[in-house]
């Protein structure tokens, strides 16, 4: 399986062009780094991979067909920030259950501990909260994962130990990986393959991007 961003190009409303001919492509059982400066559309490209914005020009295209825009996508796509991802006025055991119902042995694996689901999200620290936010994406149908910025705010045990967690359950599904980060330390330990977001487009006859 791939999901491929071909000749994308997007911008918001009516400004200047974020994205122009961007392409990227991942394929399953791959972990592919995203570096480029702050700004220069990542995580952008990101939502569009996801299917939270629509390119204006180009496809994402997953195995060659268009995201399916009803059933469960099977590309997720989790923030930098989990207390923005999940309803504060939801119990953490209704948010973790909206999408599909995740078994013991996944919420065990990534050490969500069973009373916390009795909890208000802003009962628990961004470490655990972020914790929830992976296991809501990590159904059985979900075959890639864009993971932008995941581990930024975290301390070096809790990243190391989601790190830990989500490079195994994606090495036994056979899932493909797309790590939007700024520690290009951590894109070199983690990733088979990293991609500077400025190789992306082509140049142009000055040489300009
Ligand atoms: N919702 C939005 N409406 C208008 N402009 C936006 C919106 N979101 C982002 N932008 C603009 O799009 C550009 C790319 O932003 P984006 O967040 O994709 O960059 P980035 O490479 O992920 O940055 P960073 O590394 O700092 O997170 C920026 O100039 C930003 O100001």
């Amino acid at each position: 399986m791939r999901l491929e961003a071909r000749q994308i190009g997007f911008h918001y409303s009516q400004g200047s062009w974020i994205l122009k001919d961007i392409n990227l492509w991942i394929n399953e059982n791959e972990r592919v780094g995203l570096v480029g400066p702050s700004g220069c559309g990542k995580s952008t490209l990101a939502r569009l991979l996801a299917g939270y914005l629509t390119p204006h020009t180009g496809q994402v295209l997953l195995d060659g067909q268009p995201l399916p825009s009803q059933d469960y996508c099977p590309v997720q796509l989790i923030y930098q920030h989990p207390e923005k991802a999940l309803n504060p006025r939801w119990k953490l055991r209704d948010s973790l259950y909206e999408g599909y119902t995740p078994d013991n042995a996944l919420l065990q694996s990534l050490g969500i501990e069973p009373d916390w689901l009795d909890r208000w999200p802003n009962e628990l620290s961004g470490g655990e909260l972020q914790r929830f936010c992976l296991a809501r994406v990590l159904g059985a149908k979900t075959r890639f994962l864009i993971a932008d910025e995941i581990s930024t705010m975290l301390d070096v045990i809790t990243q190391a130990q989601i790190w830990s967690y989500l490079l195994d359950i994606i090495q036994q599904r056979s899932m493909g990986l797309l790590v939007i980060t700024h520690n290009l330390a951590l894109a070199r330990q983690i990733c088979s393959r990293i991609v500077d977001f400025a190789c992306l487009s082509p140049r142009d006859e000055a040489g300009k991007r």
